[in-house]
């Protein structure tokens, strides 16, 4: 993989995301507790963690994903170009369109591929059709999928194999350009050739978009991001660069958990 492996340092990074003091409650039950850390532009970044400690939830506050979720609260804030995004007034169609999100489960329309790409682009109101063609073709080799089905855009998303669905939705995010890609365990439900291509394309990605990525898989986390967050019952443990992170944690519990003792 291409990762490069140049020393990088947090502090001299663009922030893209900045998440200040987040506490996240599910009704009574704490998910998140003074969770503060910045997300690099252009950069991979990787949270991982022992099952249910909070990393889903972290990234869908990102975008704010959790709204959805009744008896869901927040304090804190995450800036984003130097705005709350849980101010007031903050308009949450638009901000999902600047940050996207894809799930573990691909998750298609059952619409032509064709239409699944163009999706957001008509729902912003763009219907002329050499524009739409062009996004489209755009999207679909951005996300590597285009020598695939270029012969077959106008049929079903959902006669498409897993992999190939997961790059489509990838595609289709990308389509509306947004800022930052967050994607949570995009790879867990897929073969290990298709992994392999999704982790390819992240590392393509990264020029144009900031990534977040959920991952279960240690060894995903360490080859795909720059930085990597060890979560751990709720709390950030641990933030740094993905190499100093798996070679040499600062922390007992993130050493713990990457040799395996826990988790
Ligand atoms: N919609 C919800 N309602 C109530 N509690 C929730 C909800 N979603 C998550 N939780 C709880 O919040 C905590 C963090 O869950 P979360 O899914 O963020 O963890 P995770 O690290 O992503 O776990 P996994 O790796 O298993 O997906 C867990 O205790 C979980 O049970």
């Amino acid at each position: 993989m291409g990762r490069s492996r140049r020393k990088l340092s947090l502090e001299q990074e663009e922030s893209c995301l900045d998440v200040r003091n987040l506490n996240l409650f599910y009704s009574e039950k704490q998910a998140l507790h003074d969770i503060s850390l910045m997300i690099p532009k252009r950069r991979v970044t990787a949270f991982i963690g022992p099952s249910g400690c909070g990393k889903s939830t972290l990234l869908r506050s990102m975008n704010r994903m959790n709204d959805l979720v009744e008896g869901c609260r927040v304090e804190g804030e995450i800036q984003l170009d130097d705005q709350n995004i849980y101010q007031k007034g903050v308009n949450v169609a638009d901000l999902r369109r600047r940050i996207g999100m894809v799930f573990q489960k691909p998750n298609p329309f059952p619409k032509s591929i064709y239409e699944n790409v163009a999706y957001g682009l008509r729902i912003q109101g763009i219907n002329k059709k050499r524009v739409l063609d062009e996004v489209v073709e755009w999207a679909l080799r951005s996300a590597a999928l285009w020598d695939e089905v270029k012969d077959r855009l106008h049929e079903s998303a959902l006669g498409m194999s897993g992999g190939q669905q997961q790059r489509l939705v990838i595609a289709r995010t990308i389509a509306v350009e947004p800022e930052v890609l967050l994607l949570d365990e995009p790879a867990s439900a897929l073969d290990p050739i298709s992994t392999l291509k999704i982790e390819e394309l992240i590392n393509k990605l990264k020029s144009k978009f900031t990534i977040v990525i959920v991952t279960h898989n240690m060894q995903q986390a360490a080859r795909v991001s720059d930085y990597t967050a060890f979560m751990y019952m709720g709390k950030l443990i641990e933030f740094g660069d993905t190499d100093t992170l798996f070679t040499n944690p600062q922390q007992k519990q993130t050493e713990d958990y990457i040799t395996g003792r826990y988790g």
